[in-house]
């Protein structure tokens, strides 16, 4: 068995407009994804996800008569669940030539699914690292989050970008700007997570925002307009001023709201934020339900979402450093 383990992230900038060719700016955080992958000579692939909301199964498929995952579930759904993880043994059968390789996987993660956080960049980037080590070939972390990125834009319909997979292979915090990848600078930042316990689906929210884009120019100026917040973003993160850097947020927040990616919970959890004081606060990644990310040193935003309705789960999230890691 061969284990790795790969951190999420949160988005202080730029989600949904990277797909477009602006600049975004994520930072991995110390919640981890472990992938588990050992070598089977029937070719089969079979998947154990405890943490999966399908509620912790077991697929096997690749070698049976009709190719179908043996599993008393929606063929939806399981497809659905299991594209990343797929699509990662696929990139590892194409960089190592072995085709016909099988593997058992088994998935623990910390990254709530489906929430901003990046779960399916961690997984895939743990599951291909993992993998290719378990066939003796060993990936630098950028051909690691290039493999990941392949994987995210074929489960996603040719619309991703090399953010999440990124941030999650090289750890810290990083800038993206369309192929242009490289880690930056940050002073520690006093992150808080509100959590509303649900999920949006990347996919979905990425098209509606594309469709928007087709359909109104102002749209258009809108995903144009998050850009320039980034790059604004970006100097003020070098000079650590927190208090503009929230405010950044804030405005970061609104433009993806009129974009139509947030919703009634994830407002009321930055409002709560805000409220207490934190120097701002944005939903983080896909939206649709799931995470927002707070700026705010003292414990009042962590106090205010908890009793937030709406709001689950409130942490603090720590910068990782480390991105990829080997374990064992
Ligand atoms: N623990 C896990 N086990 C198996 N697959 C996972 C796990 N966590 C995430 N995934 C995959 O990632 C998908 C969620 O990714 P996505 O919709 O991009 O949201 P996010 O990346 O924000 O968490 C899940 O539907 C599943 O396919
Ligand atoms: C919306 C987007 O910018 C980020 C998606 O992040 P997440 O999968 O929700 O963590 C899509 C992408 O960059 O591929
Ligand atoms: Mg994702």
């Amino acid at each position: 068995m061969t284990r790795s383990s790969a951190p999420g992230k949160v988005y202080l900038f730029g989600e949904h407009a990277v797909v477009y060719g602006e600049p975004a700016v994520p930072c991995a955080i110390e919640r981890r994804a472990r992938v588990g992958v050992q070598r089977r000579e029937d070719g089969k692939l079979r998947v154990h996800a405890e943490d999966l909301s399908l509620d912790g199964f077991t697929v096997e498929y690749g070698g049976g008569a009709d190719g179908q995952p043996d599993v008393d579930v929606a063929e939806s759904l399981v497809s659905a669940a299991m594209g990343y993880v797929d699509g990662a043994i696929e990139q590892v059968r194409e960089v190592t030539g072995e085709e016909e390789v099988g593997f058992d996987v088994t998935i623990e993660s910390d990254i709530p699914l489906g929430a901003g956080l990046g779960s399916s960049a961690a997984v895939v980037v743990a599951a291909i690292d993992a993998a290719t080590r378990e066939l003796g070939v060993t990936l630098e972390p950028t051909e690691i989050a290039d493999r990941a990125f392949r994987t995210e834009y074929e489960v996603q319909d040719g619309q991703a970008s090399r953010a999440d997979t990124f941030c999650s292979a090289t750890g810290g915090a990083v800038r993206v700007e369309g192929e242009d990848c490289g880690s930056i600078e940050a002073p520690d930042l006093p992150l808080v997570i509100g959590f509303d316990g649900g999920a949006g689906d990347t996919g979905e929210l990425v098209a509606g925002v594309r469709r928007l884009r087709e359909e109104y120019p102002f749209a258009a100026d809108t995903v144009g307009a998050i850009g320039d917040v980034v790059r604004n973003g970006e100097d003020v993160l070098e000079a650590g001023d927190l208090e503009e850097l929230g405010r950044l947020m804030n405005f970061n927040h609104g433009l993806l709201s009129a974009l139509g990616v947030s919703s009634r919970s994830l407002d009321s959890m930055v409002w709560a934020a805000r409220n207490a004081g934190a120097y701002g606060a944005k939903l983080t990644g896909a939206g649709g339900g799931g995470c927002i990310v707070a700026l705010d040193p003292t414990d009042e935003t962590e106090t205010a979402l908890s009793y937030t309705p709406g709001c689950e789960e409130t942490f603090r999230a720590e910068l990782a450093d480390e991105g990829v890691k080997r374990l064992e």
